[in-house]
């Protein structure tokens, strides 16, 4: 579904700033992975997602998106950010955020109203409707957040840190809500963060990227028995044996 082939990224080059992001990486995600990215900071996390999503042009290398070249975004991707507060318009209702994107498709208004409010229900905020994004405490606030995400019928759904701006307890709540979502909508999500309990919580595959320029220096499958659980499945030593893997091999390319 995603292809990632030599990609580099280099910014200001040929200037006194030039700075290289992203050096000769290579990733495959096939259909309906959750994947997790995680990596030290600045390593090119962000610079990643920005050039699966077409939003910067890689400087080296090419990513496809189910066999087509990505040289804007493309039509099948959704995108949701760690600043729910920017990504929200304050001036339109919860609904209207929400059914904003579908403008994009061929869908009549009712039937954009429906596609919004199925989707609030999907995140738990089907009470929220007619409110406004600063009515709604940080944690609804990213709910609507992916609600829009998924009121779009992604077939890929793109994550930058976006439990980042929540306390811890939200965090958990919106990583079951991921699991949750993923479980009824059929869609291939990347997830970028910077906290490896979440990532091996969260994915279904985590791949760690090396200091900058990022290239991936690890890519481990987890596999845990029984369903996601806070409490047990974090407990479990398998949990507890991936996640300390996937922490030496983030703190082996610290640069710090
Ligand atoms: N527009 C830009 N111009 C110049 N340098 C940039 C630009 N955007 C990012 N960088 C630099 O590229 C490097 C990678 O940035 P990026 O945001 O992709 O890293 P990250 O891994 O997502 O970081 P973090 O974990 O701190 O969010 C950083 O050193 C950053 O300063």
């Amino acid at each position: 579904m995603l292809e990632i082939d030599n990609l580099s990224h280099v910014y200001g080059g040929g200037t006194p700033n030039e700075h290289h992001a992203i050096d000769g990486l290579n990733l495959s995600v096939a259909e309906g992975e959750l994947l997790c990215i995680v990596g030290p900071s600045g390593c090119g996390k962000s610079t990643l997602l920005r050039s699966i999503a077409g939003l910067i042009t890689p400087t080296g290398g090419q990513v496809k998106v189910e066999g087509n070249l990505v040289r804007q975004t493309p039509d099948n991707l959704a995108v949701v950010f760690q600043d729910y507060s920017r990504s929200l318009f304050p001036w339109m209702s919860v609904a209207d955020n929400v059914a904003l994107p579908l403008r994009r498709k061929s869908m009549d208004k009712r039937r954009r109203r429906e596609a919004a409010q199925e989707a609030l229900e999907s995140v738990g905020l089907e009470a929220a409707g007619r409110k406004y994004p600063f009515q709604l405490s940080g944690g609804m606030q990213q709910r609507v957040a992916i609600a829009r995400a998924l009121a779009y019928r992604p077939t890929l759904m793109l994550m930058d840190e976006p439990f980042g701006s929540v306390d811890a307890q939200t965090r958990e709540d919106l990583e079951d809500l991921v699991l949750k979502v993923r479980g009824h909508h059929q869609m291939t999500i990347v997830l970028i963060t910077h906290d490896i309990d979440e990532s091996v919580y969260v994915g279904d595959r985590v791949v760690v990227l090396s200091k900058a320029p990022a290239h991936v220096v690890g890519d481990l499958k987890v596999d845990l028995p029984g369903p996601r659980d806070q409490i047990t499945t974090r407990e479990h030593p398998d949990f507890v044996h991936l996640r300390a893997e996937v922490g030496r091999l983030v703190r082996g390319h610290a640069t710090v």
